[in-house]
């Protein structure tokens, strides 16, 4: 038996952090992060408290202007403060943006300011902030060597989002260590939230110290293009989204999201002040419980739920957060609330990471960054007007007492009518873009579930048959199919497995007629219908004659295409209903489902050269047809990513069988069957 072909050890890079520079940004990056979170809750509180004797709406405006000032200067000056970045000096700017933020945030609490201050300094922090932010991207790639710029890219994000909790959690002891640092000295009593303000302001005294003293950063830099508008953002991107089945279906969930986000952030300082009896400390606490809760639903969420199609994974999640906020809503208990708050920051970080790796996947690299600042300008909007809106909303509202017999019983206000209004948007959104992307139509999505929570495979007919192991390659015309099927055929051959290597359409008798009819060039016309209905055919006959009867004695299978062909080509590149295909296809196949797809993802322009002879009646098909069918394959592959190997098709043919064997490695079972092992087990010793 021959050792399987592992790819040769290479020498690691070093992590990016060993990087001094970029160390040192980074430590800026993330002092400063922590700073703008804990600004956040600490105006957010100061409002609720400078209007503590107000009447509800009042409060409820309050807090509801301060979130309109932090996001309205990222709308209306984001293009422009990205072009500053592109010509200035970028440790000038973040230097003195820095400074300005430490004079601005500072000056909260030493003018002891009432709300017209705080609302002005909040918007003129925003507006600085506009500008430190680009110049820190712009200078990333200045520090960092290319090919570490993503691991780059992920620190920087983990700070931006993992110093949340942290914050929070910061927030809570500062509001506690400021109410008894009152008795002590008697400028902190009754001002509850100026010690977070301090240390919020000495967050971005530091980080002006660090930006200083990093001298790598380059002086004069490039005049770059100045960043499209947030409507042109929304306008180009949408442009594409539309045409796109699966993209729209992300884009409405996560919009969804966080739109019902939104609609907790508006309210959370007056409910926790006014439903839970909370103070500045509670407040912290339950918007720490959120990210927490983001934080384990990325981790673990999908880890947990390894088994389910990660479309129905997404939609399940934005649904599942919706009776989670109206039980927020409803019950008015601080630790029930503070626990529910994590299990709903875990349904949003589900989709949330979902959606965003599916996104990168589906999307063509030239899209990628329009796709995704169209998400962020949409969703910075959505999260604007909701905002805005929750707490104008809850404040019409008001408070209301239940009584029983004259009695109050229960009290029901504004931010409990805005959650519950939050909880449906969500179940609504989740419904909508479950039926968008649903991949496994007519399988119910609770036994999928509670298979998925057992750690079992989704059900299938032919569940017996799984002795064997199914690999399907999938790809477009050119992608190196073909060629890799048989390499892998030969490798497993090698080491003693018994292989079946097969391909479709045509790998029956039947079959065969059936690929003369579908791919000879004197067919067109042929309608999109009869087309899907043909491969099914070959498909049936395929896995009951060929696939299923190896599989059952054991065997591996490899198979040049199976049913994503048929998802890609004629649902996607005939835009036929992708659901009908779906359920022929389950029907024809009996539900078998390969063990792994290996998707040789080639783009067309390049796969459709590499063929010679005449082009048969579908290579012939129009460069967009075979574009939309590459984008549909990543698709798939990116909703069930545990199922599948993508590899990228223009790499070296023994690059690419190296990845593929790493992967099918993985899966092989033992190459001696046990039975055979237990035959052996018995046999008499043997003697001389
Ligand atoms: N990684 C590669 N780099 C360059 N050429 C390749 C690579 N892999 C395969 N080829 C060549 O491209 C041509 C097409 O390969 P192959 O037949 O394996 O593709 P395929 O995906 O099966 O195509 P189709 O589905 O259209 O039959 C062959 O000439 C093959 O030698
Ligand atoms: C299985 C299957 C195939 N097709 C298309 C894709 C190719 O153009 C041909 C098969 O040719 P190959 O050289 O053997 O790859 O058929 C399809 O449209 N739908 C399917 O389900």
């Amino acid at each position: 038996m021959t050792s399987p072909g592992r790819s040769t050890a290479r020498r690691k890079p070093p992590h990016v952090l060993a990087n001094a520079p970029f160390r040192k940004l980074w430590t800026a990056m993330s002092v400063c992060s922590l700073g703008d979170w804990l600004n956040l809750l600490a105006l957010t509180a100061l409002a609720g408290n400078l209007t503590a004797g107000e009447d509800y709406r009042t409060q409820s405006l309050a807090v509801g202007g301060v979130f309109v000032m932090k996001l309205l200067p990222a709308i209306v000056l984001a293009p422009l403060a990205g072009a500053f970045a592109d010509r200035f000096d970028r440790r000038l700017t973040m230097f003195v943006a820095d400074l300005s933020r430490f004079t601005l945030v500072l000056s909260i609490p030493l003018l002891d300011a009432n709300y017209q201050w705080l609302i002005i300094a909040t918007f003129l922090v925003e507006c600085v902030n506009l500008f430190w932010v680009p110049a820190k991207d712009a200078t990333v790639p200045n520090l960092v060597p290319k090919e570490r710029l993503e691991a780059a890219n992920q620190l920087s994000l983990l700070v931006t989002y993992g110093t949340a909790p942290v914050a929070a959690l910061l927030f809570a002891m500062l509001s506690v260590a400021g109410e008894g640092l009152g008795s002590l000295i008697p400028y902190f009593a009754e001002r509850d939230t100026h010690l977070a303000l301090f240390v919020n302001a000495l967050a971005y005294l530091i980080s002006a110290f660090l930006i200083f003293t990093l001298r790598d950063i380059p002086r004069s830099n490039v005049a770059g293009v100045a960043a499209p508008s947030v409507p042109r953002q929304i306008a180009e991107g949408w442009q594409f989204v539309r045409g796109d089945r699966l993209v729209r279906g992300l884009i409405i969930g996560m919009l969804g999201a966080f739109a019902a986000g939104g609609a907790v952030i508006g309210v959370a300082k007056i409910y926790v002040q006014q439903g839970l009896g909370g103070g500045d400390a509670a407040y912290g606490v339950v918007f720490g419980a959120v990210f927490a809760g983001m934080a384990s639903g990325m981790f673990f969420g999908t880890r947990l739920l390894r088994g389910l199609s990660r479309r129905r994974l997404f939609g399940l999640s934005i649904i599942v957060a919706g009776p989670v906020l109206a039980a927020i809503a409803l019950i008015h208990n601080l630790a029930i609330v503070v626990l529910l708050t994590v299990l709903l920051g875990a349904c949003a970080g589900i989709a949330w990471i979902i959606g965003y790796t599916m996104i990168g996947l589906e999307v063509e690299d030239q899209l990628r960054g329009r796709t995704f600042s169209f998400l962020q300008s949409l969703a910075r909007v959505t999260l604007l007007a909701v905002v805005a809106a929750a707490p104008m909303l809850a404040g019409l509202y008001g408070s209301r007492d239940v009584t029983i017999s004259g009695e109050p019983v229960y009290r029901f206000d504004g931010s409990n009518l805005v959650m519950l209004i939050g909880a449906l948007l969500a179940v609504g959104v989740g419904l909508l873009s479950l039926r968008h992307m649903d991949d496994r139509k007519g399988v119910p999505i609770i036994a999928d579930l509670i298979a998925a929570v057992r750690g079992e495979q989704p059900e299938a007919e032919h569940a017996e048959a799984s002795r064997g192991v199914f690999i399907a390659f999938e790809g477009g015309e050119g992608s190196g199919k073909t060629t890799q099927s048989r390499l892998l055929a030969i490798w497993l051959r090698d080491q003693g497995y018994d292989v079946v290597q097969t391909r479709e359409p045509g790998s029956t008798k039947v079959g065969m007629r059936l690929r003369a009819i579908l791919l000879d060039a004197v067919h067109q016309g042929l309608s999109a219908r009869s087309e899907a209905l043909l491969y099914a055919a070959d498909r049936a006959e395929h896995v009951e004659k060929v696939i299923l009867p190896a599989l059952y004695r054991g065997a591996m299978v490899i198979s040049d295409r199976y049913v994503d062909s048929s998802l890609a080509y004629q649902g996607a590149g005939r835009s036929l209903e992708q659901e009908d295909v779906a359920r022929i296809n389950a029907w024809a196949t009996g539900g078998l489902v390969p063990d792994l797809t290996v998707l040789i993802d080639t783009p067309p322009s390049i796969g459709l050269t590499r063929l010679g002879g005449a082009a048969d009646r579908i290579e012939s098909e129009p460069m967009e047809f075979h574009e939309r069918v590459r984008r549909e394959f990543r698709a798939l592959a990116a909703a069930a990513p545990d199922r599948y190997l993508v590899v990228d098709g223009t790499l070296e043919q023994e690059a690419v069988s190296r990845l593929i064997q790493d992967r099918v490695h993985e899966i092989l079972p033992d190459p001696v069957p046990r039975e055979a092992e237990d035959i052996t087990g018995t046999m008499p010793a043997i003697r001389d």
